[in-house]
């Protein structure tokens, strides 16, 4: 009876896989694979998705999953928050798709190490026409470009065995905002633009299809801030590719470099990093592993990849490099750079980035107390319009190019004198040589820490105080003081951008503080170049 039973048993399983096999298309997505994202960002847009009874909840990627917003009763604002629901481990459903019955299911699966688990999502479509799965293949793709607009994806590799994973999408950063001497980033942007549309030229000369640029120059110049903002403009995901990360070799880095996908920007930051004594033939211990005792006994951090240069220049343009990815490398010591590691193939186009400058500085200036363009502003904006005392709509003759973020409409406001026309007029405006030397609390902040006996006590700006809204005509004029006030490639533009955090809401201030600012900047330069000369 139990032989029978169990027979029985046996045959109605094989009929049902036949059945299956014969009657319904299968596909397994592994979550190493970018076509899951595309499957989950596909399914949680499906209308019979969002009647899924047993769910589970997730608060990340609800930029790119389709979301469900969470209000509480009283403010949506300031309480509503997105969750996205994701099909529950080891459940089955049930969805349909253009009248087709479809069932989906969502498996972990524990790596043999255990540390790190493999997700996959099973579609069995009934059907038998292979073109409903291309064309859920299509829509689900298009669907995440889509979904993924106006964000660029950041991938890392954490480990030789696992290849990449994302890190995090980000918002693409708009190419005006950096600030660059004229046509450097337009240089870079055309040249990536005329590379990619060319691979069939490559492909008729039989030149490997491959670019690299290499950003050198002064830390906090706008190397990395540029490369995100090209990621953006052109639509290309970015893979870092972290050198000193402990554990990389030669041969898992050859590994990585060939499992680019084929559009993409590979970026190495700080590539001379990697290798303690400077990328360099003529050292021979270019590699971590091969430091001598007296530099191990230096403060200097040690760096923990296991990399060589000719690991590296095999991973660049060896037969397992990738085709049509753009590689970015940066750093700021150029002149430590192998030669070879810089020649045309592996590293195309240098690109310098030097100090501020102070055109550079007059334009950071604009941005940075530039009004957002706002429905509000420039409903405002409107209605000083009428208000004017000619009564009269004027023409404005700003220079929209220039800068999109300057309010047009404040700017119609008759230019009125520097000194007199700020909402909030500040003291030490024009400078006065009482004026103090660095960031000192407003009148209105001093005050608020002088009397906090009756409430919090605190030193700084909060957040939600705003600029004073300034006119076209008031920007440039202050704009063009503090350029005056910074000296020609001697600050990089990072540390003028946190001087002017500090001023957030105080234009005027940041104006007439800037020069003692930049002398206490030079000289505490000054006295760490001289350290480093003595030791
Ligand atoms: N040219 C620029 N225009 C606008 N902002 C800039 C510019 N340069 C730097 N910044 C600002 O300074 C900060 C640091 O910039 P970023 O990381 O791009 O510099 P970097 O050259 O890559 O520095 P490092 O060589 O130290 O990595 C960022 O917040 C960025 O917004």
């Amino acid at each position: 009876m139990g032989s029978l039973f169990e027979t029985a048993r046996r045959l109605l399983s094989s009929l049902w896989d036949a059945l299956i096999n014969a009657f319904f298309i299968t596909a397994v997505f592994g979550n190493d694979d970018d076509s899951f994202q595309w499957i989950m960002h596909w399914m949680s847009e499906q209308p019979s998705w969002k009647g899924a009874r047993n769910v589970e909840i997730s608060t990340s990627n609800v930029d790119l999953l389709c979301a469900v917003e969470i209000d509480s009763d009283e403010d949506s604002s300031t309480h509503s928050r997105k969750v996205t629901y994701l099909p529950a481990v080891s459940e089955s459903y049930t969805l349909w798709y253009k009248y087709r019955w479809m069932g989906v299911t969502r498996a972990v699966h524990p790596n043999q190490g255990g540390w790190s688990t493999r997700e996959t999502l099973t579609l069995s479509v009934m059907t038998r026409d292979h073109g409903i799965l291309a064309k859920i293949l299509q829509d689900a793709k298009n669907g995440y470009i889509k979904a993924q607009e106006d964000k660029i994806t950041i991938y890392v590799s954490n480990n030789s065995t696992d290849g990449w994973r994302e890190l995090a999408t980000r918002p693409k950063r708009p190419l005006n905002s950096i600030i660059l001497d004229p046509g450097t980033a337009e240089l870079v942007v055309e040249d990536i633009r005329d590379f990619l549309s060319s691979k069939e030229w490559y492909a008729e000369r039989g030149i490997p299809f491959r670019r690299g640029y290499l950003l050198y120059g002064a830390p906090g110049s706008g190397k990395t801030s540029l490369i995100h903002s090209i990621a953006g403009e052109l639509g290309l995901d970015v893979y870092i590719i972290s050198l000193s990360r402990s554990g990389l070799d030669d041969t898992s880095l050859a590994d990585l470099i060939s499992d680019l996908p084929e559009r993409c920007i590979a970026l190495m930051e700080d590539i001379d990093a990697a290798f303690y004594h400077g990328l360099n033939r003529e050292t021979p211990h270019a590699s971590s592993v091969e430091t001598s005792d007296d530099d191990l006994d230096s403060d200097r951090p040690q760096p923990t990849g296991r990399v060589s240069l000719s690991g590296l220049l095999n991973a660049l343009d060896g037969i397992g490099a990738q085709e049509g990815r753009v590689l970015f490398a940066t750093t700021n010591k150029y002149n430590s750079l192998d030669l070879a590691l810089c020649r045309p193939g592996r590293m195309d186009l240098h690109i310098e980035f030097k100090l501020a400058s102070r055109f550079q500085a007059e334009r950071l200036f604009k941005r940075f107390y530039a009004p957002l363009p706002s429905p509000s502003a420039s409903a405002r904006g409107s209605e000083s319009k009428h208000t004017t005392a000619s009564g009269k709509r004027e023409n404005s003759h700003v220079d929209t190019t220039e800068d999109p973020l300057i309010d047009l409409s404040e700017s119609q406001a008759p230019p009125a004198p520097l000194s007199s026309s700020s909402p909030t007029p500040s003291p030490s405006f024009p400078p006065s040589p009482s004026s103090p030397p660095y960031p000192s609390p407003t009148a209105t902040e001093k005050h608020e820490e002088n009397t906090a006996s009756s409430g919090p006590t605190y030193v700084g700006v909060v957040h939600s105080r705003r600029a004073p809204t300034l006119s076209r005509d008031q920007i440039n004029a202050l704009a063009a003081q503090f350029a005056l006030a910074v000296p020609e490639r001697q600050l990089s533009m990072a540390s003028l951008q946190g001087f002017l955090m500090m001023y957030k809401t105080r234009p005027f201030e940041a104006v007439a503080d800037v020069e003692a600012w930049v002398e206490k900047e030079l000289m505490e330069r000054r006295g760490a170049e001289k350290e480093e000369d003595e030791q």
